[in-house]
């Protein structure tokens, strides 16, 4: 059965965000994930997951104002110094917190446009080997265009075209099932091919985005699957709990 890591900013919303740490841990959960901590101050964050007894398995760099509907910065050429700070704000957050990991957003280009191309792979090189030195891996991740229209990182074989071009060894692919069902489909496949570049995992029911086994894949079969090609990481639940988060939680007894 693989590691959960309760994705705190879809689950547990029932509870303000530093307390969504504790009800995770009082859920089963072993380890967290979440989209940004940097509205707290990393101390604090530190503290309420040493509190619950959790790890972290994961977070995202800054990734510009979201409410405005930026979604990273990597491949924006305009905002290169504002994105180097932003590594240097997550590696410093990272090191207080104690993140194996983080995510790398792209932000909203055309992948067909060359200066945005060239940015986003100078900026992936910087962001890997910043994060490499604090002995931190980097991940990137494809989303789909109907949750995210205009994300520069919108296909899977890109993003290992990518990731196997730049060669570092802390940098790797967050391969959310949820995405690849919406994009692609053959979710097995392409889990058992990209496995060796896989650095982390999330996983939500398709079309609605809720609980595993709600939707129209077999994600219980994908789950196992994963425990047969030997991935030992977390496996992120990033989906919107259909009602109150722990009522919706069986779904694990059911892998
Ligand atoms: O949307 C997702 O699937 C993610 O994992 C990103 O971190 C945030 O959009
Ligand atoms: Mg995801």
């Amino acid at each position: 059965m693989p590691r959960f890591a309760a994705n705190l900013t879809m689950m547990f919303n029932e509870h303000a965000f530093p307390e969504r740490f504790q009800a995770a841990a009082a859920a089963g959960f072993p380890a967290v994930e979440y989209l940004f901590p940097y509205d707290f101050p990393a101390g604090l964050i530190a503290e309420k997951l040493s509190a619950a007894g959790l790890k972290q398995a994961l977070f995202n760099l800054p990734s510009g104002d979201w409410a405005k509907g930026e979604r990273g910065l990597a491949a924006l050429p305009e905002r290169r110094q504002e994105f180097r700070q932003s590594v240097k704000q997550a590696i410093d957050y990272g090191r207080v917190i104690g993140t194996p990991l983080l995510h790398m957003m792209a932000g909203i280009a055309s992948p067909d446009d060359l200066a945005a191309q060239t940015a986003y792979r100078d900026a992936l090189a910087f962001a890997a080997d910043a994060a490499g030195a604090e002995g931190i891996g980097l991940v990137i991740e494809p989303i789909n265009g109907r949750d995210m229209p205009g994300y520069f990182l919108d296909d899977f074989d890109r993003a290992v075209e990518i990731i196997t071009g730049l060669d570092r060894a802390n940098l790797k692919l967050q391969f959310d099932i949820y995405h690849r069902q919406i994009m692609r489909g053959d979710v097995l496949a392409a889990l058992e091919a990209m496995m060796p570049l896989i650095g982390h995992v999330q996983i939500a029911s398709v079309p609605k985005r809720n609980e595993p086994g709600t939707g129209e894949l077999d994600d219980f079969r994908v789950l196992r699957e994963l425990d047969r090609l030997g991935y030992e990481g977390y496996v992120g639940c990033e989906y919107r709990p259909a009602g109150e988060t722990t009522a919706g939680l069986d779904w694990r007894t059911r892998i």
